[in-house]
């Protein structure tokens, strides 16, 4: 029987955030975009089997809207903080397990992301686990257990990072899971996967990629 996980989601302010993926789709404002990103990537979350609560940390209002609409907590950024200072936010005084999940993740599959925490769960080690993005340098989700604290080491070249720090990277077919979303040919990627609702209808009939 798995255990409860909360979740820990970023999300940096709309006129700041996906600066790679700026003008990626014509016609398409930005930051519309990178609020369908974050909203399709919450909704996977939520419709996780295993889920208990989601932490959404943002100083965006509509990021924060959308959030709380779906039934997650929201907690305002560190004031000058950074992303990983975000997820160690977020994960202040949560008491079993943790995970912490980027979002921009429009294609994720709550069934992949569940068979991912359940992997991470069924590790007797005791020890964090990680999920690469799909090019394998990047970090999507970063889980812990019970009493280990989150130690995140997000940004470039962070499966490594995160492997240097004794968090071991968790192997499964997850292709929702691991395509996130930086710059147009990402997008394009995720749409072969199959976007979530809100990107769908932002980007059909657009040249994406
Ligand atoms: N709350 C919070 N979230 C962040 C911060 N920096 C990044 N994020 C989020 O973390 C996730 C992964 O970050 P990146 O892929 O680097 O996204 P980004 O910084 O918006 O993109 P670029 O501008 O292209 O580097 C995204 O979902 C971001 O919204 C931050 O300082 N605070
Ligand atoms: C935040 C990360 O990278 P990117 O900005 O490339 O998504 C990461 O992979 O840890």
């Amino acid at each position: 029987m798995s255990q409860p996980w909360t979740v820990v989601m970023p999300v940096k302010r709309l006129t700041a955030a996906k600066t790679r993926l700026r003008g990626g789709v014509p016609g398409v404002p930005h930051e519309e975009l990178a609020l369908a990103l974050a909203a399709d990537t919450l909704d996977a979350v939520r419709a996780c089997p295993g889920v208990a609560e989601v932490r959404v940390v943002t100083d965006d209002h509509q990021v924060a809207e959308v959030a709380r609409l779906v039934g997650a907590q929201v907690l305002p950024d560190v004031a000058d903080a950074d992303l990983n200072a975000a997820f160690r936010h977020g994960a202040t005084d949560a008491a079993g397990w943790v995970a912490g999940i980027t979002a921009d993740l429009p294609a994720l599959r709550p069934t992949e992301l569940a068979a991912a925490l359940r992997a991470a769960q069924a590790d007797p080690a005791g020890v964090r686990r990680f999920v690469a993005d799909a090019p394998g340098s990047g970090t999507v989700l970063l889980a812990a257990p019970p009493g280990v604290p989150l130690e995140p080491r997000f940004g470039s070249g962070s499966a490594a990072a995160h492997a240097a720090s004794g968090a071991r990277p968790l192997a499964g077919d997850w292709p929702s899971l691991r395509r996130d979303v930086d710059t147009a040919a990402d997008l394009a990627a995720a749409a072969r996967l199959g976007l979530g609702p809100r990107t769908t209808a932002l980007t059909s009939g657009c040249q994406v990629g």
